[in-house]
């Protein structure tokens, strides 16, 4: 039974993840938009903090507001649901884009026809992140996810030669979807004769990385929105490759049990 208004029964909390995810920039513009948010604080924390304790919440049926992203295991294990956002601080439809350091496609043609092919769906990753979140190693779901999705690899490997061991670095962030996406692209990259390092990171360092050329290649640019301070400042000395996956998205969410619809109603 609701005791008071939603901001008393969530302390005036919303749970996010990692400082420099572009979702938590997007919140941060979120409390400055939104007037009844004045006083409302984002907690800054990290993906898996977060996911276990919107799992902790859920399963005392316990109010929550998180920061949350499509796609993500968390809409398959639970019953939630996207605030409506009337002032658009987290953008529409968002895809997930492949950036490359400048100059991979004539020292590495192969890696680069790789990761400019690979596109899958928010289904694709799913299954690949529910695999990892049910307890598999990242490694064994996705080397599982491309032995059983050979055809659709085969597109991506199409025109790509073989190679003898060459180094390839990937950057990424630990967020459950970049997990799945760069151990799946990191399994293709083998199966053709590399030898794959990843490389984890922060969204900031990822992107720097890229356009330093200190890693060849990351698969978890978030555009046009989550991520536009970041191709702003590095769009210009990095290769972009265009989506991976389209269809994703960024807002705040909450369990389907909490009766509000609205950040406007976050009181
Ligand atoms: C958390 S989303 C996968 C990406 C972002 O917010 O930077």
């Amino acid at each position: 039974e609701a005791s008071g208004s939603i901001g008393e029964e969530v302390d005036y909390k919303i749970i996010g993840i990692e400082p420099g995810a572009g979702i938590m920039q997007a919140t941060d513009t979120a409390l400055k938009e939104y007037e009844n948010l004045a006083d409302w604080e984002v907690v800054e924390s990290s993906s898996a903090a977060m996911a276990s304790e919107l799992q902790k919440a859920y399963e005392d049926e316990e109010p929550i507001i998180v920061t949350g992203w499509t796609p993500h295991w968390k809409f398959a294990k639970f019953d939630l649901k996207y605030l409506e956002d009337p002032k658009g601080v987290y953008g529409e439809a968002e895809v997930i884009q492949t950036l490359v350091r400048q100059g991979l496609k004539d020292e590495q043609p192969n890696a680069y026809t790789v990761l400019d092919q690979f596109f899958w769906t928010p289904d694709d990753m799913a299954q690949v992140m529910v695999e990892i979140q049910d307890g598999a190693d990242p490694v064994e779901a996705a080397s599982a996810w491309v032995e059983d999705n050979s055809d659709k690899v085969a597109e991506w490997t199409s025109g790509a030669e073989k190679v003898d061991g060459e180094k390839i670095k990937l950057a990424y962030v630990a967020w459950d979807s970049e997990i799945a996406s760069t151990n799946v692209v990191a399994k293709v990259l083998e199966s053709i004769g590399y030898e794959v390092e990843l490389l984890q990171l922060d969204a900031g360092p990822m992107f720097a990385a890229i356009a330093e050329g200190d890693a060849d290649g990351m698969v978890a640019a978030w555009l046009p929105g989550t991520h536009a301070a970041y191709m702003e400042e590095y769009g210009d000395k990095v290769e972009d490759l265009g989506p991976n996956l389209e269809g994703a998205k960024i807002g705040l969410v909450v369990p389907a049990y909490m009766d509000v619809d609205s950040i406007e109603d976050l009181k």
